[in-house]
């Protein structure tokens, strides 16, 4: 059965680090990526722009991408986004032998421990991990995790179309510097930023001067020139 593959993240703002990861999970498993936008996002501070304006964001950036779906299933229920609630709905749906597949970056799978039922999500999905600078996977696993992941690191992905849930992949792709937060921070300090997100992407957070961005200098706006108003 076609592995379902969903990566989830604040996307405050999506950056071309998330479109790198998402663009390899796809061709590794040969599978629709769905980048789901968290309504409310657990253990970290709110952020910086509404969910309707990351999922617009999220929209734009996968415009033309083949293989590449905003999933608003966390948008569209009340109450914060633990992952085992959208899982279990998602089992729901697919029901219980469809291989579903969770991406997510290392520093997400370190922090796992900590999430909502979270021995409960080895029963729900498979992992995908993409190593970020910073965050590695070789001897970095909290013990609970290491225990917990014991017997399900597997070394390709076939190993993920086998089984419905329970398995750990390390996603093999070049790691990516780029960050949200650090983002956010440099439209605040002025700083370099646009070349971090798609341009139509950069667009819209000036369109809509999020983060404290200024609309664009009227300097560099080409008369005439149509950009994508979303
Ligand atoms: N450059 C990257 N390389 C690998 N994984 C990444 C990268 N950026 C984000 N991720 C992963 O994508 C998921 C969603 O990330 P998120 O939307 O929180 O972006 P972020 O850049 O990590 O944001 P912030 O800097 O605000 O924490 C998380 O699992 C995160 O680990
Ligand atoms: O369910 C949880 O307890 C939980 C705790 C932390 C993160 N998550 C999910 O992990 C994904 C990445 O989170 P973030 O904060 O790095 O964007 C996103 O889909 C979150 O909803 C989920």
């Amino acid at each position: 059965m076609d592995p379902w593959l969903i990566y989830g993240g604040t996307f405050d703002p999506v950056h071309l680090g998330h479109l790198a990861i998402a663009r390899s999970g796809r061709d590794a498993l040969g599978a629709t990526v769905r980048l789901m936008p968290a309504a409310d996002p657990p253990h970290r501070a709110p952020p910086g722009a509404s969910a309707l304006h990351r999922a617009r964001m999220l929209d734009i950036a996968v415009d033309g991408e083949p293989g590449m779906e905003v999933d608003r299933r966390e948008l569209e229920r009340d109450g914060r986004s633990w992952s085992v609630d959208t899982l279990r709905g998602l089992r729901g749906q697919l029901g219980g032998q469809r291989p579903v597949v969770l991406l997510l970056g290392a520093d997400s799978f370190l922090g796992l421990p900590g999430w909502k039922e979270w021995q409960a999500l080895f029963g729900l999905a498979h992992f995908m991990v993409a190593e970020r600078p910073g965050a590695g996977l070789d001897g970095a696993l909290p013990e609970a995790l290491r225990a917990a992941s014991a017997g399900r690191w597997v070394d390709s992905v076939e190993a993920l179309r086998a089984s419905p849930a329970g398995r750990v992949l390390r996603l093999d792709q070049p790691l990516h510097p780029h960050s949200a937060s650090a983002i956010r921070r440099a439209i605040v300090q002025g700083g370099h930023w646009e070349a971090q997100v798609p341009p139509g992407v950069a667009a819209y957070i000036r369109r809509h001067r999020l983060y404290g961005a200024e609309a664009e200098p009227a300097s560099r706006a080409t008369p005439g020139a149509s950009s994508q108003q979303v």
